[in-house]
């Protein structure tokens, strides 16, 4: 079974590819800001999810596939941020989280593709606990001067440079770099879809 990857995220398709799986990447192009504004008032799950939903409608579908879309943000007291975009933002978001710890939640949305049409579709959210570390000022300043913090959720990686910076988490790893692996079979399995189809 082709498995497309409605995804830009270098970070998910090194996860998908660890797993044996070789996706089709098309990326979506979805305006996040524009649809979280459409929103109204959504948890932080209903709000990853939408996204990840959105990502996954927003491709090109081959005629037999499934479609994964994923959407990760961090939730930090009670405030859902994404990617920080400049050194600035991440470097206030670094002065926040240091030695704290934040929910980094990933919507997932799988579509079942059938004679070129969604025939059937499984989503949900995974929240995963992460206790981040204290940088020093030096740190800090060398972490952001790599750019890595600029673009990823919480300006943080687990699997990066950030990891010097990652006290631990609580939860499913793979969930925090992007995309749950354990949830997506189980939503794969919703579709009746065995991962096993898909490497
Ligand atoms: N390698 C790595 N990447 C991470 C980690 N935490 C977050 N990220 C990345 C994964 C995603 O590429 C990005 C979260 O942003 P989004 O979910 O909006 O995805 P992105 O805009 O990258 O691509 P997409 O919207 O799916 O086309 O942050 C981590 O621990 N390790």
């Amino acid at each position: 079974m082709r498995l497309i990857l409605a995804s830009q995220s270098p970070a998910r398709l090194s996860v998908l590819r660890a797993a044996g799986v070789e996706p089709v990447v098309r990326v979506s192009g979805v305006d996040e800001d524009a649809l979280v504004a459409s929103l109204g008032d959504p948890t932080p799950e209903q709000t990853v999810v939408a996204l990840s939903e959105a990502k996954a409608e927003a491709v090109e579908h081959d005629d037999e596939c499934v479609v994964v879309g994923c959407d990760s943000m961090l939730l930090f007291e009670g405030e859902l941020l994404g990617k920080p975009g400049t050194t600035e933002v991440a470097r206030e978001r670094w002065r926040r989280i240091a030695g704290k710890s934040g929910e980094l939640i990933t919507g997932h949305t799988v579509l079942k593709v059938s004679g070129g049409v969604v025939v059937d579709r499984a989503s949900a959210a995974e929240s995963t606990t992460v206790r981040f570390g204290t940088p020093s000022d030096e740190e800090l300043e060398a972490y952001l001067a790599t750019g890595e913090p600029l673009h990823v959720a919480g300006a943080f990686t687990i699997d990066g440079l950030g990891g010097w910076f990652i006290d631990g988490i609580d939860g499913d790893h793979t969930s925090v770099i992007g995309i749950s692996l354990p949830l997506t079979r189980k939503l794969l399995g919703r579709l009746g879809v065995p991962v096993s189809t898909l490497w």
